[in-house]
């Protein structure tokens, strides 16, 4: 029947919506929980065993934050982007000095080195070169941003099933210059189905996809309180926090309107659950 009678029109209307709420429903009940902690940011032999994420480290051209050590501990390999090598060359042994540079050097030697290969010093690409660590010239490809480049050599080289466990750090990704901060904040939405945190001394950065409901897990020692969740690219129509001081209720978040910028974790656990990406971001700690 093609809607000769009203009120047929109203069942079929009625029998539609019921029909979307319960895919709605349906979508509501399958969406899993994603699972986000900070607790690369704590010392391995007092974090989680066995540790339930695998850490790749990505090492760019801006200084280096202080608890650089930390994550190189805590991934299984370390890449530097282009130029965040002479940040390793120069700026490790600073943090050790007590000890000779060179055996810092070589006790912080990256796995990989790669990008466009024009900020990186000869002097500096020798010295890894000699020992060992692969270069990867991509000078031919001037789209895409070495931070980029990394990842993607990350990506190609993690097998399909192990993604899931896969967490990119990202050192030095934040400050300094802001068309470097938007590129590497693009990497993000490039690479959203891989775990990226990007960080600076002061504070992280990582997507909340809209694919998942999130639940966010505070290391108060470490991280906090400071944060803000915002939507970038598009507008968030309905975003739903627990356990901030200014929590959202289904509420609208857009450039030009509202974005939770200064906002506090007030508990151990944050949830949150939107119909766009989000953008976490939280300070961290004088570690
Ligand atoms: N000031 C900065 N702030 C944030 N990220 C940075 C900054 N400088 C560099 N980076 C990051 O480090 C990576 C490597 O830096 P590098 O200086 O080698 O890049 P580049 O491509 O030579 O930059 P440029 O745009 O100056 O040519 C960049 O792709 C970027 O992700
Ligand atoms: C529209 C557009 N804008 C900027 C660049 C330049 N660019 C982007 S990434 C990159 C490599 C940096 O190592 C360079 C030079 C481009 N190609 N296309």
């Amino acid at each position: 029947m093609n809607g000769v009678s009203p009120c047929g029109t109203v069942v079929r209307f009625v029998s539609h919506v019921a029909t979307k709420r319960r895919e709605k429903e349906a979508v509501l009940l399958v969406m899993e929980v994603m699972i986000h902690s900070s607790s690369f940011l704590i010392p391995s032999t007092h974090a989680d065993h066995p540790p339930s994420l695998t850490y790749a480290l990505v090492l760019l051209n801006q200084r280096l934050p202080r608890f650089t050590p930390l994550l190189w501990n805590h991934a299984q390999v370390r890449l530097c982007a282009d130029g965040g090598a002479n940040r390793v060359f120069d700026e490790l042994p600073l943090l050790f000095p007590h000890e000779d540079a060179i055996e810092v050097r070589k006790r912080y030697k990256p796995d990989l080195i790669k990008g466009d290969m024009d900020s990186i010093r000869a002097e500096v690409l020798d010295f890894y070169a000699s020992l060992g660590t692969k270069v990867v010239d991509e000078s031919h490809d001037q789209d895409t941003t070495d931070l980029h480049k990394c990842i993607a050599y990350i990506c190609d080289f993690t097998p399909h099933m192990e993604k899931s466990n896969l967490c990119i750090l990202v050192a030095g990704a934040l400050g300094g210059r802001f068309d470097h901060e938007a590129g590497n904040i693009n990497v993000l939405y490039n690479f959203s189905a891989i775990r990226i945190i990007l960080l600076s001394e002061d504070c992280l950065i990582h997507l909340l996809p809209k694919t998942h409901h999130h639940e966010i897990y505070i290391q108060s020692n470490v991280v906090g309180p400071h944060c803000g969740l915002i939507p970038i690219g598009m507008p968030s129509g309905s975003t739903s926090t627990t356990g901030l001081r200014w929590d959202l209720n289904g509420t609208e978040m857009r450039f030009g309107g509202l974005v939770s910028t200064s906002n506090i974790v007030d508990a151990d656990k944050i949830t949150v659950r939107s119909d766009s990406d989000l953008l976490w971001t939280m300070s961290i700690k004088n570690l």
